[in-house]
């Protein structure tokens, strides 16, 4: 059974209808990319599992149950991580307390932290550093550190090299990896090379349904298979 199946979901904002009979499946310890321009549905699509925008109909099956109709929180208690575009850091914070912002109550913080610590040791270098003074790649680091120490079974990961110079791009990717050596991934990217040698299998989406999925293997980022759902 795959960790998480989405099927024929439908999701509205108001009367707009965004995502038009969604399917979708991860399996446990794969990273699985969402690719497909501006606009299609991606965000929403992480948003309906997340059940921020709740689907009005079809099935998100975490682990064996339904999410829809469960509030976010039980959602994340159930070992659901988000990662969203803005990184949601506190700037002011250091990078430790960061962290422990996301260790869930009752864990233990030392040992959450090390997980983090391990997967990305300049993280441990910079611990009583404000997060705001770290770089753009160190920041998405830190993102996606609170991920892991969150005890999540499965990270949904929204664009994170967006805004990045190439350089930082990758260091994300480099981030990117650590993080799914340890964890199942749901990852929307635009950056088609990144998506692709990261992930092993892939959807597109366009105008709220998915056109295109796949073994990423078995495409490659300048294949007009993919350039054209994705070419603005
Ligand atoms: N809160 C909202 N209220 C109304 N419409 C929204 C809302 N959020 C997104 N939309 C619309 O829903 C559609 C899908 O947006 P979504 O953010 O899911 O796309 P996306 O594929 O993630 O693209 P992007 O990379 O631009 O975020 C767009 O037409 C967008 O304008």
């Amino acid at each position: 059974m795959a960790l998480l199946d989405v099927a024929d979901i439908e999701t509205y904002y108001g009367e707009s209808h965004v995502l038009e009979g969604v399917s979708l499946s991860v399996e446990r310890g794969d990273v699985v990319a969402l690719m497909g321009r501006n606009g299609v549905g991606k965000t929403t699509t992480l948003r309906s599992i997340l059940q921020l925008t709740p689907p009005r109909s079809g099935s998100v099956t975490y682990d064996g149950t339904d999410l829809v109709g469960r509030r976010t929180h039980e959602v994340a208690a159930m070992g659901v991580g988000w990662i969203p575009e803005d990184r949601r850091i506190f700037t002011q914070l250091s990078v430790a307390e960061n962290l422990r912002v996301s260790v869930p109550d009752g864990d233990d913080d030392a040992e959450a932290l090390s997980i983090a610590f391990e997967t990305f040791p300049i993280l441990e270098q910079r611990r009583d550093q404000a997060a705001g003074t770290l770089s753009g790649g160190q920041q998405q680091m830190l993102a996606l550190g609170r991920g892991l120490v969150g005890d999540n079974d499965l990270l949904l990961v929204d664009e994170p090299s967006e805004g990045l110079a190439p350089q930082i791009v990758a260091d994300v990717a480099d981030a990117l990896a650590a993080a799914a050596s340890e964890t199942t991934m749901l990852l929307v990217e635009q950056n088609l090379p990144l998506a692709l040698d990261l992930a092993d299998r892939f959807y597109v989406l366009d105008n709220g349904r998915v056109v295109d999925e796949g073994d990423a293997d078995a495409v490659s980022a300048d294949d007009d298979r993919l350039r054209r759902y994705l070419s603005a």
